[in-house]
């Protein structure tokens, strides 16, 4: 971004263009919260946030849900510090409590390849919820290895590596209240 805003903020700097606005972002937010409240009326669902990049897409979208529900977090790496899936995923932190019998909503920033989201499926597929459905704000379906289904998405997004509003390169920009597309430049470049 070449604007004074740029000058201002080193992060701007590294972003190409913006691709989804803070309030396009809000508004779909809002939306899938409303959809998720109406369809989960009397469940009392488990919201499963996936750290660390689904962190900012949670809580605004925990604001949004009118309905009795519930949280827990796991960490899941499979990226390392590039742009390119390992294809190998780790848990880093498991969930706090069994989810046995709960209607569990995984909630992710993005799908890519598919490969982590596969791995989640199985592993809380084999807990033996009640009901286990995906929510995610970005899907980028270009990339898929592994088919997953998503059963709420917020935005389908290019083949190109996104930050912001949780989504990181190298742990940066994760605080962007916007997703915009990183520049070769600071791709290239490394982490900041
Ligand atoms: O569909 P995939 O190709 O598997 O990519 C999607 C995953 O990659 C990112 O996680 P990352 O490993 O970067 O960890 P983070 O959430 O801590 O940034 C993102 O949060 C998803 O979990
Ligand atoms: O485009 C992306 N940006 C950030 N993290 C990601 N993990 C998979 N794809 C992406």
């Amino acid at each position: 971004m070449r604007s004074l805003e740029a000058e201002a903020s080193p992060l701007l700097g590294d972003i190409e263009s913006v691709l989804l606005e803070e309030a396009r972002i809000r508004q779909r937010v809002q939306e899938l919260g409303h959809q998720i409240s109406h369809e989960y009326k009397d469940l009392d669902p488990l919201f499963v946030g996936i750290l660390k990049g689904a962190v900012l897409f949670l809580s605004d979208l925990l604001r949004a849900v009118s309905i009795p529900s519930t949280v827990d977090f796991m960490a899941i790496s499979s990226y390392g510090a590039g742009t390119k899936s390992s294809g190998v995923v780790r848990i880093l932190k498991d969930l706090d409590h069994p989810i046995a019998d709960r209607h569990v909503i995984i909630v992710e920033d993005i799908v890519d390849t598919g490969l982590t989201l596969r791995y989640l499926l199985d592993n809380l597929q084999s807990r033996k919820p009640a009901s286990l459905r995906v929510c995610v704000l970005l899907d980028k379906s270009e990339q898929r290895q592994l088919p997953v289904h998503l059963d709420y998405v917020g935005f389908s997004i290019p083949n190109r590596f996104v930050v912001g509003y949780g989504l990181d390169y190298a742990e940066h920009y994760r605080n962007l209240p916007f997703i915009g597309i990183l520049s070769p430049e600071a791709v290239q470049r490394g982490s900041r």
